[in-house]
Order: C-alpha cells, then sequence, then structure tokens
C-alpha cells in the first residue's frame, strides 16, 4: 500500500520515492567494519544512568513493538561519550528477522545479528520536544544493543510475556515499571558515527551508539517477536511481523570512532 513498510511494493527500496532523504550524506544503519574504525582515547565512556525510569506503555505501531518513557524530566538520561548534553530516554524498540541470525540493522563486518534493540533518547537540553529535536543534527542519540540467540535472557522474559497484549498493529497496553538497564551487555564499549533515523523520515538527526558486545536471547524468546503482526485486528491480511530491518547504507566518507582499542 501507499504508507511505508517492510514489503516488496513498501519496503526500504522505496521510500525515497516519499523521502527523499534515503540517499543522503548521513543515513542509517551502516556495515562498521572494525578494522576501519579510528580509536579515540579521548572518548569518555558513555553514562546510562537509568536508575528512576518509569516505562509507560507497550504499543504495536505496525513497524516494530516500543516501550516508551515518560519523558517529562531528565530521569532517564544518558551522558557523554561522544554527546555534549544529557539525551532522554523516550522509547525503545527492536528490528528482528525471520528465521536464522537476519535481523539487525547495523552489521559487523558483513555479520547480520538475530536483532538489534534500539534505546531512543533525545537532546532534551537544546530542545523543546522530541520532534523538534528529531529534525536538528544534534538532536536524537540512539543506543543499539545487538540479540544474538543462545541461552534466554532473564530480563527479556517481562516484554516476551507482554507481546501477546499487543498483537495488533494499533494496539497499545499498559507497561509500566520495565527498567531496561537489565537490557544492557556487561561492556559498554561502543562504536559511535552520524547518521539517521533508520525509518521514514529518515531524519539525519542520529548520533549513533553501537555497543560491541551483544545481550544473548533463545530462539524462543525471538519466536514470540514473530507472532507480531504488521496488521490491524480488522485487516484480513495476516502478515506476521518479521523482517522489519533497514539494509546498511552508503557510508560517504564518514568516520567511525571506537571507544575501545
Ligand atoms: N530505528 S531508529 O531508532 O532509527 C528510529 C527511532 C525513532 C523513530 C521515530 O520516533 N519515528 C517517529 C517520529 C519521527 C520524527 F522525526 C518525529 C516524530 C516522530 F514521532 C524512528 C526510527
Ligand atoms: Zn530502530
Amino acid at each position: 500500500g501507499r504508507h511505508w513498510g517492510y514489503g516488496e511494493e513498501n519496503g526500504p527500496d522505496a521510500w525515497h520515492k516519499n523521502y527523499p532523504i534515503a540517499h543522503g550524506n548521513r543515513q542509517s544503519p551502516i556495515d562498521i567494519v572494525p578494522e576501519d574504525t579510528v580509536y579515540d582515547a579521548s572518548l569518555p565512556p558513555i553514562f546510562v544512568s537509568y536508575d528512576h525510569c518509569n516505562s509507560i506503555n507497550i504499543c504495536n505501531n505496525g513497524h516494530s513493538v516500543t516501550v516508551e518513557f515518560d519523558d517529562t524530566d531528565d530521569k532517564t538520561v544518558i551522558r557523554a561519550g561522544p554527546l555534549d548534553n544529557a539525551y532522554r530516554l523516550k522509547q525503545f524498540h527492536f528490528h528482528w528477522g525471520g528465521k536464522g541470525s537476519q535481523g539487525s540493522e547495523h552489521t559487523v563486518r558483513g555479520k547480520t545479528y538475530a536483532s538489534e534493540l534500539h534505546l531512543v533518547h533525545w537532546n532534551a537540553d537544546k530542545y523543546k520536544t522530541f520532534g523538534e529535536a528529531a529534525a536538528a543534527p544534534d538532536g536524537l542519540a540512539v543506543l543499539g544493543v545487538f540479540l544474538e540467540i543462545g541461552d534466554e535472557h532473564r530480563g527479556l522474559h517481562k516484554i516476551t510475556d507482554a507481546l501477546y497484549m499487543v498483537k495488533f498493529k494499533g494496539r497499545v497496553a499498559d507497561f509500566k515499571g520495565f527498567n531496561p538497564k537489565c537490557l544492557l551487555p556487561n561492556s559498554l564499549h561502543f562504536w559511535t558515527y552520524p547518521g539517521s533515523l533508520t525509518t521514514p523520515p529518515l531524519h539525519e538527526s542520529v548520533t549513533w551508539i553501537v555497543l560491541k558486545e551483544p545481550i544473548i536471547v533463545s530462539e524462543k524468546q525471538m519466536g514470540k517477536f514473530r507472532m507480531l503482526l504488521f496488521s490491524g485486528e480488522e485487516e484480513e491480511s495476516r502478515k506476521c511481523m518479521e523482517n522489519n530491518f533497514r539494509p546498511p547504507q552508503p557510508l560517504k566518507g564518514r568516520k567511525v570512532l571506537a571507544s575501545f582499542d
């Protein structure tokens, strides 16, 4: 249909028709080639302050499943690393594949992971609303975490057990008290580069911070994401929500910095 998605007609290769920035100079995701990254010893570690964190709801927006947060004050922020300000957590969501290990958006030397978690933050020091920040070159910071298949992840259970409530596009359900700190790996070593939203409107407003260490989740847990539907309850065509990832985009001369040697 007309609206963008991940299908044959409306997928990533067609997005440029309504969103010409798709062919811009700082598009995301990218393939990260560790040998080509630059270790920057002056890059401080990222500082994740998720302690007074409170999720509000979980939502199927027809493209992914999103957990939203109260971003009316600086309760849940990331700072430091490549960032000059504190960036407030607004939501997190996932991208994933079908069977097998495709599904992540960023890749590492061509390696894809089964899924990728995006924790979306906005620069509330400089901008009044998320929408305003999302249109500014230093407006957003997204923390990317790879998900690899292995043993089950104890923190992910709360999310996969809630997915039945938002099976259909447009469904929203209460989802309070979830702290995404439990979804972070042990190491906060990261790569960082200037990029974009990986879905329309594809705004070039994201400082990407991609963690090197994946978290491990089970195939069973990933399977629960694939029970979600792209389609609404009233639609007759029931399409499983899977392969909702954009492939890597041209680097166009950008430098990828590494926080570790
Ligand atoms: N996959 S990703 O982490 O890169 C990503 C993060 C956030 C959004 C988003 O907020 N879209 C809606 C949206 C965009 C705007 F630019 C302004 C408002 C708004 F709701 C899209 C993609
Ligand atoms: Zn995303």
